[in-house]
């Protein structure tokens, strides 16, 4: 393993900000720590590099405890808000500060921060002060200064925050290949969901002072463990019903309970807009709501019907955007409920649709969470 944490707990006067955290991470893997501002993923990484000590639980290492080894010689890189680049130095000056400070021959220093100019690509850059760089170019020489001593623990917190949305894509990139060049093992805090799945080979997700779940990018969104994490992670629609037979009765529509959830058990069921079909547009009288979603209006022969769990309503489209190969749809069901839906813009076409129409919905799948019985 390279960096192991058990039973973290950390309080700062009467706020318990973590809460019993505990994960593994292997050797040349590459995580991200995702959640809500205020969530404990900062204080999680600074208790792994040691500039902060947890209350209660272990840290290990590289398979060595290090709970309360100084920071000094935990051999970590990282990349914090806050540690910024020395203003005073030059761009060489601070890439060779963690390999001056250990004393190595200084040929050997020259060496290695010529190496590491050439892979953040700032060669020619390397007698230019901080103040002379763009943000991205910062970034970069932060990342070579934390990487520079030879490190294989990297720790990044938002390494790519206040910066632009290309500059940001770019250096998620660079990032990447560095990852899978030299094997790194990393862990990086970012609340961009996006950058989470796209980059980490697993996912922390951190709420509150506790990981909701561990997985890969796909079980995170696919199969959230907690109604925390369906709602973070992904766009959603969030439904309140009731179970009926073998069926999650959600207003208008309705989808196929879980096993084992119980008639009339109360549900609240998670929708993703893609998971939403679109089936017909319905034909409807000026100025009236169609009564049933199936009443005889449907203006082409539906597949609705078919299929177990598949119910279908009638919605009406409010609004229409165009996103790339995709569009969004914001539907209200005939109970005044709000649907956001996304299709590709082929199905769109396919079904003749525009502002004002009726057409009818029914739910793929649903991520459905039974909820705790009041008394
Ligand atoms: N040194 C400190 N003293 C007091 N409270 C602190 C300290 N450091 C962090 N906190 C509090 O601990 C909680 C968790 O902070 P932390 O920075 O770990 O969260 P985070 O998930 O990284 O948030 P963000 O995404 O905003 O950086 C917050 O409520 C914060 O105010």
């Amino acid at each position: 393993m390279g960096i192991v944490v058990r039973g973290l707990k950390k309080r700062f006067g009467a706020t318990q900000v973590l809460d019993d955290v505990s994960f593994e991470i292997a050797r040349g893997e590459m995580v991200a720590l995702l959640g809500p501002s205020g969530g404990g993923k900062s204080t999680v990484l600074r208790i792994i590099a040691g500039l902060e000590f947890a209350d209660e639980g272990e840290v290990h290492l590289r398979g060595r405890v290090a709970t309360h080894t100084r920071v000094q010689d935990r051999d970590i890189g990282f990349v914090f808000q806050g540690y910024a680049l020395f203003r005073h130095m030059t761009v060489r000056e601070n890439v060779a500060f963690g390999l001056s400070i250990r004393k190595r021959p200084k040929a050997e220093v020259q060496r290695v921060v010529d190496e590491f100019l050439a892979l953040v690509q700032l060669d020619g850059l390397g007698d230019r002060y901080p103040t002379e760089l763009s943000g991205g170019q910062r970034q970069r020489v932060a990342l070579a200064r934390a990487l520079a001593p030879g490190t294989d623990l990297l720790l990044l917190d938002e390494p790519f925050g206040a910066l632009d949305a290309k500059v940001r894509l770019d250096l998620r990139e660079w990032l990447r290949r560095l990852h899978q060049e030299r094997g790194l093992t990393g862990v990086f805090v970012t609340h961009d969901q996006e950058e989470a799945m796209d980059l980490a080979s697993r996912v922390i997700v951190m709420n509150r002072g506790r990981v909701e779940q561990i997985g890969t990018p796909e079980e995170i969104y696919d199969r959230p463990a907690t109604e925390f994490v369906a709602s973070f992670v992904g766009s959603i629609n969030v439904f309140e019903g009731q179970v009926r037979g073998a069926q999650a009765a959600l207003g208008g529509i309705s989808v196929g309970a879980p096993s084992g959830a119980g008639d009339g058990a109360s549900v609240r069921a998670f929708i993703r807009p893609h998971d939403v079909e679109l089936h017909a547009r319905v034909r409807q009288e000026a100025g009236s709501t169609p009564a049933s979603p199936l009443d005889e209006g449907a203006e082409e022969r539906s597949d609705a019907s078919e299929g177990p769990g598949i119910s279908p309503a009638a919605a009406r489209i409010e609004r229409m955007s165009r996103v790339g190969w995709t569009a969004k749809l914001e539907l209200r069901l005939t109970d005044g409920r709000p649907l956001v839906v996304e299709v590709t813009k082929e199905r769109l076409a396919q079904l003749g649709l525009s502002e004002g129409d009726w057409v009818l919905v029914s739910v793929r799948q649903a991520k459905i969470f039974v909820q705790d019985y009041e008394i």
